[in-house]
């Protein structure tokens, strides 16, 4: 894995919405990249603007003049090739009159041939342990098999990218354990950049080689905080070490410190 070519590249990233009549700015003056293969997280209290940075990522929101994002060579103007994002609402997300094969079909239809369609469908099911599931519906499914009918959705575009918008938010906590790991194991396998925003802590830490915590009106980069803890992670063993721990307990302290 290479950790040093940016895939991203943010200069002084701001957002600006307008709210009735006034202007309010909810990112200014971000400055990172994003190096290839690396999984970054994204951290920072409820409705600091962790969306708006992935939708700017895409090229979804109107940035600030100054502002500069980079995708590749390319500055960002709409969702760039390659990238993909995955959302927390996987229910929304899938269609149900679709089978599950019909729906990871989605992002395919009309680009590739049609024999290159269902085998790209079928690793993609068998990535996410669904092999078995190509003709459900996604309403017969639990909420854990939507989300990875979503993730399948995603991998079988075979992303360099994926941008995740706290894609386990909803899933109780043993099925979010699995997916983590499963997505660790993905990740291993396709060597895709994940940029990921989540809540949690402890997911943050266990998954990230790195993380961004960002606080206050407009939000900027408050933290940066590098995890380098060994790879391949495990849920239990390295939970409990120590080095884990003093990581956790650095990123609890840098969200809730006082924001600028
Ligand atoms: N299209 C929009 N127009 C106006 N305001 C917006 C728009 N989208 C988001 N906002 C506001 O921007 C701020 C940041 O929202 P955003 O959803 O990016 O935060 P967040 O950190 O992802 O929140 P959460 O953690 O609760 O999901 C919020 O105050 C939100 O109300």
């Amino acid at each position: 894995m290479t950790l040093n070519s940016p895939s991203y590249q943010v200069v002084n990233l701001g957002v600006d919405f307008i709210v009735g009549r006034e202007k309010k700015s909810i990112l200014s003056e971000l400055n990172f990249t994003v190096g290839k293969g690396e999984f970054l997280s994204i951290c920072g209290p409820s409705g600091t603007g962790k969306t708006t940075l992935l939708r700017a990522l895409c090229g979804l929101v109107a940035t600030t003049p100054g502002s500069l994002v980079r995708y590749a060579e390319d500055e960002v103007t709409s969702p760039p090739e390659g990238v993909v994002l995955v959302f927390q609402n996987y229910s929304a997300s899938l269609l149900p009159w679709r089978s599950v094969a019909r729906n990871v079909a989605l992002g395919l239809e009309g680009k590739v041939p049609r024999a290159e369609m269902n085998e790209r469908i079928s690793r993609a099911l068998e990535l996410v342990g669904l092999a078995g599931s190509k003709k459900d519906y996604p309403w017969r499914l639990s909420g854990g098999m939507q989300q990875r009918v979503q993730i399948a959705r995603a991998l079988a575009v075979r992303p360099d990218v994926l941008l995740m918008d706290e894609p386990f938010g909803a899933l109780d906590a043993m099925t979010k354990s699995a997916m983590q790991d499963e997505l660790q194991r993905l990740r291993d396998a396709t060597n895709a950049t994940v940029v990921f925003v989540t809540h949690d802590i402890e997911e943050a830490v266990y998954l990230s080689d790195r993380v961004l915590v960002i606080n206050g009106t407009p939000a900027t980069i408050t933290h940066e905080i590098g995890v380098d803890l060994p790879r391949p992670r495990d849920q239990i063993t390295t939970k409990e070490s120590d080095e884990y721990l003093k990581l956790r307990h650095k990123v609890h302290q840098a969200i809730h410190a006082v924001a600028p």
